[in-house]
């Protein structure tokens, strides 16, 4: 049995610079892993069979962008080979953490190793980009700026603090905020190193999708203005979710021990290197 996980990305920060003919939105964003996520344990079944135990139970299976991805590398290897696969689920869905894509990524790199099918991790990736913007930074697995549509990488090595993560009780849909005529398109496209160097004229961390959703999700602008008693708050991808930074994991711990009632979070490590990529590297 190969157990690996799936863990969360954070969008450090996130600009909209254009929209493409199919609608798909240009982004510039800074990924980075935090060591806390789902687990998925997978193990050989015959005859192409796919099963799912403990997927949510909100999600068809044949939906669950596990099944997808494991159905789309059949499909391009014409393997016969099949798994059993189960899903510790962790990450909040809808919570901008990327959750339902580094499973999908955890997967296509689970079963390349499981059924030996000796992909490289740029085929896999290409592969996981039919699934899902999100899914090639999980399956390259280094924090990365990211251009296009989140898929074309640059590896970066930002500091590795102590996250707090929080989120209200909802889930926000990607696609409905992508598609909401008010959000910011227009951000002006910046070099790496100016993002770096923090010369942003709209301010460092920015995130385009920000005013919008504390707009449509009141939930949201709340948690954010009681995050900003303790640290400069940010939200992550489309939310729910927002985070900020601490030194040590004792000062994050101590904030998210006075989180209002109905706010559920944790706290993580950033890391560089995904949790996912270090425990293939151990097997
Ligand atoms: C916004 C981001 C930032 O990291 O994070 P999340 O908030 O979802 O975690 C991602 O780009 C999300 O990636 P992912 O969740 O894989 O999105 P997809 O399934 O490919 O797309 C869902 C929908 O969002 C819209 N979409 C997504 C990505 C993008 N660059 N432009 C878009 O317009 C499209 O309408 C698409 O139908
Ligand atoms: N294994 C999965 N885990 C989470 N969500 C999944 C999964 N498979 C399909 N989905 C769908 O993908 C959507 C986006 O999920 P997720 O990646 O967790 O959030 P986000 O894109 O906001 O980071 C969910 O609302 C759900 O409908």
């Amino acid at each position: 049995m190969l157990v690996l996980p799936a863990p969360a990305k954070l969008n450090l920060f996130l600009t909209i610079t254009g929209q493409r003919a199919d609608g798909y939105h240009l982004l510039q964003t800074l990924f980075q892993f935090v060591d806390f996520g789902d687990t998925l344990s997978f193990s050989l079944a015959p005859q192409g069979q796919l099963s799912l135990i403990d997927g949510p139970a909100d999600i068809e299976p044949e939906q669950n962008l596990i099944i997808k991805a494991a159905r789309l590398l059949q499909a391009h290897t014409h393997t016969q080979q099949g798994a059993q696969i189960k899903l510790t689920k962790r990450l909040p869905m809808g919570g901008g953490l990327g959750g339902g894509s580094s499973d999908a990524a955890t997967t296509l790199l689970a079963l390349n190793h499981l059924w030996q099918l000796g992909l490289t991790r740029a085929a896999l990736a290409e592969l996981g980009l039919r699934l899902g913007a999100d899914v090639p930074v999980f399956v390259h697995g280094f924090a990365a700026f990211a251009e296009g549509v989140g898929e074309q990488l640059t590896a970066v090595a930002p500091a590795e603090p102590w996250y707090l993560i929080l989120w209200p009780d909802i889930s926000i849909s990607t696609a409905g905020i992508f598609n909401e005529p008010e959000l910011i398109r227009n951000s002006p496209k910046l070099a790496l190193a100016d993002w770096l160097s923090g010369s942003h004229p709209q301010g460092k961390w920015r995130n385009d999708c920000e005013p919008l959703v504390k707009k449509r999700h009141p939930e949201v602008a709340k948690l954010l203005g009681w995050l900003v008693e303790y640290a400069p708050p940010r939200m992550t991808g489309t939310g729910a979710c927002i985070f900020a930074s601490f030194d040590t994991q004792q000062a994050a711990e101590q904030v998210l021990a006075k989180a209002p009632s109905g706010v559920s979070g944790f706290v993580a490590k950033g890391c560089n290197q995904s949790p996912l990529i270090r425990a293939l590297a151990l097997r």
